[in-house]
């Protein structure tokens, strides 16, 4: 059964309250999230092996540890998840990037596909899925199939905010996928919106709004 993991250091909630404030504008939102990004990758790759090598220092011969061999991608979902991936490659700069293009259709509040672009060796790799908001958990279930049905099966959901209603989705629809995220809030509103929220990641990331 997968997890949840609910990340509350301090830092993360510092620049949480940051970017659900209306008043923060998008090249210090852009910036916040990250930031933000980083802090996570730091956590959600807590489990990754290590190896020993042999190296000298300049007092002696000695065993370190490095980091042996994962594979890993990272894939936005379009558009919000791009905020994501910078924060991530600074960590894990041989990461590869794969794209997932999905909206949620205002009315039906269906994610809508477009675009699936995803590394050829992905069943090699441990796939992490990044997008900010985690609401109805209908865009990460649809993209979480998309990658599935591309042969992926090592795969974790890494969002900052997630509503209660979109972590039980996604654990219902993919009980194998461990979950990430900086924040649970309260409820979904009547259009879907999480509150209290940020309000439109992709709008408040990309100026278009
Ligand atoms: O859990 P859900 O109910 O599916 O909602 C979450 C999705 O909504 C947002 O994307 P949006 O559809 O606004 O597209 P955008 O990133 O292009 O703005 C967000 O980035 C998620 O992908
Ligand atoms: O609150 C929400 C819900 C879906 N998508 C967003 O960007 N924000
Ligand atoms: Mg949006």
């Amino acid at each position: 059964m997968s997890k949840v993991f609910v990340m509350d250091h301090p830092l993360l909630q510092h620049k949480l309250t940051l970017i659900r404030d209306k008043n923060t504008g998008t090249k210090e939102f852009k910036e916040l999230v990250k930031e933000l990004s980083m802090l996570m990758a730091y956590e959600v790759t807590r489990d990754l092996p290590l190896e020993d090598i042999e190296i000298e220092t300049p007092v002696c011969k000695t065993k370190s540890k490095v980091i042996s061999g994962r594979k890993l991608a990272i894939v936005p979902i379009l558009r919000a998840g791009l905020g994501m991936v910078d924060g991530f490659l600074n960590l894990l700069p041989a990461a590869k990037v794969g794209h997932v293009g999905l909206y949620r259709d205002p009315e039906t509040l269906n994610p809508v596909e477009y675009y699936c672009k995803l590394p050829t060796d992905v069943h090699e790799r441990e796939l992490i899925i990044v997008d900010p908001m985690l609401a109805t958990g209908g865009s990460a279930k649809a993209a979480i199939k998309f990658i599935k049905d591309k042969g992926a099966t090592n795969i974790k959901l890494v969002c900052l905010i997630a509503a209660p209603e979109g972590i039980d989705a996604v654990h219902k629809a993919h009980p194998d996928i461990d979950i990430y995220v900086a924040a649970v809030d309260e409820k979904l509103d009547e259009h879907a919106y999480i509150v209290p929220g940020l309000g439109d990641a992709g709008d408040r990331l990309f100026g278009t709004k």
